[in-house]
């Protein structure tokens, strides 16, 4: 008989030639349907081993971008540990996954269990049907209309911002820009979307402060999480790992809870995102329209995760471009100071949209660095790839490299160099929409993308108007981005100095 010791090696020996045999198998889907792929390794596919990141996967999906296009190909395949993802590069086809045959790509294939997390049945999660109704619902309140009545708040926000700013420049203290501007950022959405006063330039302790760091910092733990909801989501029906911060879900929940409780739908003076939310659960809308409360909890929540860190994140790179182009800084501070002459010195909404410049400086810094450097899509249907015998089965994930296209010298010569004129009217007419797309694009594209470009542009203003943004001694002369990230994130603090004006 054998010795337990003997049985435990050949069980050993037995599962690692399983695996390898599995991974094999897996490794091989590309290769069998013929289409190009780049070799992936046991057991991480294309990913890297966590231990020595270097190019994360916003970089691991730029590269493959590249790899294909320089072969001339129209799409390619790699692997995401066992899960073969892929890449399409051909902006004819990336216009029909994202437009025209939207109807087998509704979803982003993010992982939500609404019973036992609820603040997932959220607009960002949600898919197919349920999408369909929340984005429908959801839609009235960014129209235009509505940002107007939510300019005075942002605004409000925005003065709290250039106080700090102003103290910190008559103390010859140095902007660490991104925490300055989140704390904007937070301020904004804590009173457009929670109706609250944050003050986040107060109280560095402040709790929106506090659970906004907690949302977008990367843990390991975190990132073991996101593997395997994102990975092995076969797993998580074992493991039951949340996808969000449990005691961040519980804070946004209470404090959304508690506005909720001490409003009225009838109450028509503040017109923000609670209040609108509010009506669409009053008896003034149809049942079919009306949305629960777990629901606007859970909207409120994505509006702060998804818009607060991204909107930050442009608004800081924008300031260091800008320190590090004084001509473009003074271009743009032209207009601000032209606009503003000709609308009797207020900022006003009209004024704000008077500033094609600003305009240009922004569409220039999203396309350097995209806040969400990938799009994704989950297949829910075979999809014959046109043109090819070759069909996406549903059930697979397709990945948009948007850095690959916004740094694709094809469509934008030089790309490493930062040039506002590329958004020129006359320079976007030349190119097609599919080649510029921070906010992504077809039905879902980011319902928040008016509200996030009022906050930022608001905020450049009157940061231009007041301050001169110039280096700091530690200012890098390019920005290395945080592989370990899944947005677009500096790896270090970014320092700069302002002078008052
Ligand atoms: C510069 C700032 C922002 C950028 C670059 C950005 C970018 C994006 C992108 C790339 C997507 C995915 C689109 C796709 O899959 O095609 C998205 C979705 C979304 N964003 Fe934004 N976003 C920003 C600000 C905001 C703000 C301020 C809000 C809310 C107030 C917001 C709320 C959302 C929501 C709810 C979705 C999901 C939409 C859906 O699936 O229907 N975002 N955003």
């Amino acid at each position: 008989m054998l010795a337990f010791a003997e049985l435990c090696i050949i069980v050993l020996i037995s599962l690692v030639i399983a695996t390898v045999l599995y991974f094999k198998s897996v490794h091989s889907y590309w290769k069998k349907r013929n289409v190009n792929y780049i070799e992936p390794t046991l057991p991480w596919g294309n990913l890297e081993n966590p231990l020595f990141l270097k190019k994360g996967v916003t970089g691991i999906v730029q590269d493959a971008y590249k790899q294909f296009k320089s072969k001339q190909k129209r799409f390619g395949g790699i692997y995401f540990f066992h899960k073969p993802i892929f890449i399409p590069v051909d902006l004819e086809l990336i216009k029909n996954i994202l437009t025209k045959d939207f109807a087998y790509f509704v979803n982003h294939g993010s992982l939500s269990d609404e019973e036992r997390e609820p603040m997932t049945a959220n607009l960002f999660t949600a898919e197919d049907d349920k999408w369909r109704n929340l984005r429908t619902k959801l839609t009235p309140t960014f129209t235009s209309g509505k940002m107007k009545y939510m300019f005075c708040m942002i605004e409000k926000c925005s003065y709290q911002m250039i106080d700090h700013i102003r103290s910190s420049t008559l103390q010859k203290k140095p902007l660490h820009v991104k925490d300055i501007v989140s704390c904007y950022t937070i301020d904004v959405i804590g009173s457009c979307v929670f109706g609250l006063d944050c003050n986040s330039f107060k109280n560095p302790e402040a709790e929106f402060r506090k659970y906004g760091r907690k949302v977008t910092e990367t843990t390991i733990l975190g990132s073991i999480r996101l593997f395997i909801l994102f990975i092995m989501p076969e797993l998580n029906k074992l493991l039951r790992i949340s996808l969000l911060d449990k005691e961040a879900s519980e804070f946004f929940t209470r404090a959304f809870k508690d506005v909720l409780n001490s409003r009225k739908p009838e109450d028509t003076t503040r017109k923000d995102f609670v209040q609108l939310l509010l009506e669409m659960s009053s008896g003034h809308v149809e049942a079919s329209k009306a949305l629960t409360i777990n629901e606007m909890v859970a909207q409120a929540f994505i509006f702060f995760i998804a818009g607060f860190d991204t909107s930050a994140s442009n608004l800081a790179f924008c300031l260091y471009e800008l320190a590090m182009h004084q001509t473009y800084q003074d271009r743009l501070r032209q207009e601000i100071l032209e606009v503003l002459e000709r609308h009797d010195q207020q900022l006003t909404y009209e004024a704000i949209m008077e500033m094609k410049y600003m305009d240009q400086v922004i569409d220039e810094t999203l396309r350097f660095f995209p806040p969400l450097p990938f799009l994704s899509r989950k297949c829910n249907k075979n999809y014959p790839v046109p043109g090819t015998d070759l069909i996406i089965e549903k059930g697979s994930m397709v990945v948009i490299s948007v850095l690959g296209l916004h740094m694709d010298e094809d469509y934008y010569p030089n790309p490493d160099v930062f040039d506002p004129d590329r958004f020129s009217k006359e320079n976007i007419a030349k190119r097609s929409q599919y080649v510029h797309i921070p906010f992504g694009e077809g039905p879902r594209i980011c319902i928040g993308q008016r509200f996030a470009l009022l906050q930022i542009k608001i905020g450049l203003a009157m940061i231009l108007k007041n301050f001169r943004v110039i280096p700091h001694e530690t200012t890098p002369k390019s920005i290395t981005i945080d592989p370990k990230r899944v947005t677009i994130v500096a790896e270090t603090d970014l320092c700069l100095k302002t002078e008052m004006l």
